[in-house]
């Protein structure tokens, strides 16, 4: 199976339990894998026959810029359907990623995975 990426995908966004949280937009920095169904592309060189990976950022954005959550894990899911249901990935696999938020931690998050490799 061949896998679209985007790494490093940083959005703004009200995210977290704590109020001090939910007073402001903070980072979150998205790693996506898409798997695709099949490699019709490699051989057309059109980006009607895949999915267009600048359509998936531009959707994202856009679905986040009203909501908030609570999880790191509400938004993967949240994520997962828009590439699943919208775009007809076969399989997604996501990394959520928040940063300095846990003294002596880096980063933290969750890593999710749905849909099945064809
Ligand atoms: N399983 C989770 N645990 C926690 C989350 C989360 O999203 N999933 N979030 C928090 C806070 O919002 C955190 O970002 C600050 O400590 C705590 N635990």
């Amino acid at each position: 199976m061949d896998i679209l990426f985007l790494r490093d995908f940083r959005l703004e966004m009200i995210i977290g339990l704590y109020e001090w949280e939910r007073k402001a937009p903070q980072p979150v920095i998205l790693d996506l894998e898409i798997g695709l169904y099949d490699h019709k592309a490699g051989h057309t060189d059109n980006v009607v026959d895949t999915i267009d990976y600048a359509k998936v950022a531009a959707r994202i954005q856009e679905s986040i810029a009203t909501k908030e959550f609570q999880l790191v894990e509400a938004l993967g899911e949240h994520i997962a359907e828009i590439v699943r249901g919208e775009f007809g990935a076969p399989w997604v696999r996501i990394a959520v990623r928040k940063q300095a938020i846990l003294r002596n931690v880096k980063e933290l998050g969750i890593i999710i995975e749905r849909g099945s490799r064809i």
